[in-house]
C-alpha cells in the first residue's frame, strides 16, 4: 500500500483564550505541503493568535497541532524553529544598529555557526537586498526592512514559512515583487500568509482559509471563497 503523506500542519480543535475571550475556539486546520495558504478574516478574527500557536509564542489552552504527523503542540518556539517553523519577525525585532548582514548573521546563528557567511549572503540575494549588506538596517527604506525580516526567516531554511501581513505599508511596486518571489519560495518552502490584501490573497494562494470570532468559517480554493455567501456576508462585502 502507497504511504499516506501527512500534512504539513494540522491541528485539532485548538482552542485559546485570553481570560474569557475565546481568540481560537476549537480550530481543525490543514496545510499540505507545497502550498501557498492565506489565513484572512476580520480584525479580531484570531489570525495573529492562530499562528502564534503554530510557532509556539503562545499554548493552547486545548487541542493538537501535528507537524508532519509529530505532535508539536507543547514544543518550545525555539526548537520548532529547529523543525523548519520560521515566523517572520515583526519589524521591532530587526536591530537598527546592526548592519543588515548582522541582522540576518544573528537569525541563522540560531542554528549554529556552520557556513554562517555562505548562509546569509544567499537569503539576502533571494530577497534582493544583496550589495546591501554592510548598510545599517535601521536606515534601511521600509519596504528593505520587511525585506530583510524575510530574509532573515529565509535564512533559516524552513519547511513553513509564516508571514504576517507581509504586504502592510508596502508600494504597489514592492507588492508585485513581493508576490514573485513568494511563489519563488513553494513548493520546497510552504508559505502560510496572514493577510488583508485581497488582490495579494486571491492572486497568490493556492487554498483560503477565513476566520471569523476563532472560527474557521471557511477554507478552499480561491474560487470557492470568493463564491461563498457567508464569506461574502461576513468579510469580503460583496
Ligand atoms: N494578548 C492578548 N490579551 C487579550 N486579548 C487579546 C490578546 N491578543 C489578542 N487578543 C484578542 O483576541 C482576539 C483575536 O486577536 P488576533 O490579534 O489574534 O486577531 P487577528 O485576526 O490577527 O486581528 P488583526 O487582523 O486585527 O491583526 C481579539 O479580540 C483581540 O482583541
Amino acid at each position: 500500500m502507497a504511504a499516506v503523506m501527512a500534512p504539513l500542519i494540522e491541528t485539532r480543535g485548538l482552542t485559546l483564550h485570553y481570560g474569557g475571550l475565546k481568540a481560537v475556539d476549537g480550530v481543525d486546520f490543514t496545510l499540505e505541503a507545497g502550498e501557498i495558504h492565506a489565513l484572512i478574516g476580520p480584525n479580531g478574527a484570531g489570525k495573529t493568535s492562530f499562528v502564534s500557536l503554530l510557532s509556539g509564542r503562545r499554548l493552547p489552552q486545548s487541542g493538537r497541532i501535528l507537524l508532519a504527523g509529530e505532535d508539536i503542540t507543547r514544543l518550545p518556539a525555539q526548537l520548532r524553529v529547529r523543525k523548519g517553523i520560521a515566523y517572520t519577525f515583526q519589524i521591532t525585532s530587526i536591530f537598527p544598529r546592526l548592519s543588515v548582514f548582522d541582522n540576518v548573521a544573528l537569525a541563522v546563528q540560531a542554528q549554529g555557526t556552520r557556513d554562517l557567511e555562505n548562509r546569509t549572503r544567499a537569503a539576502l540575494a533571494r530577497v534582493g537586498l544583496d550589495g546591501l549588506e554592510e548598510q545599517e538596517a535601521g536606515t534601511l527604506s521600509y519596504g528593505h526592512q520587511r525585506l530583510l525580516e524575510l530574509a532573515m526567516g529565509l535564512a533559516l531554511k524552513p519547511r513553513l514559512l509564516i508571514l504576517d501581513e507581509p504586504t502592510q505599508g508596502l508600494a504597489a511596486s514592492e507588492i508585485e515583487g513581493f508576490k514573485a518571489l513568494v511563489r519563488s519560495l513553494v513548493p520546497e518552502t510552504t508559505v502560510l500568509l496572514i493577510e488583508h490584501n485581497m488582490e495579494v490573497v486571491m492572486d497568490l494562494a493556492s487554498r483560503i482559509t477565513v476566520l471569523t470570532f476563532g472560527r474557521v468559517l471557511a477554507s478552499g480554493t480561491p474560487a470557492a471563497i470568493r463564491a461563498n455567501p457567508a464569506v461574502q456576508e461576513a468579510y469580503l462585502g460583496a
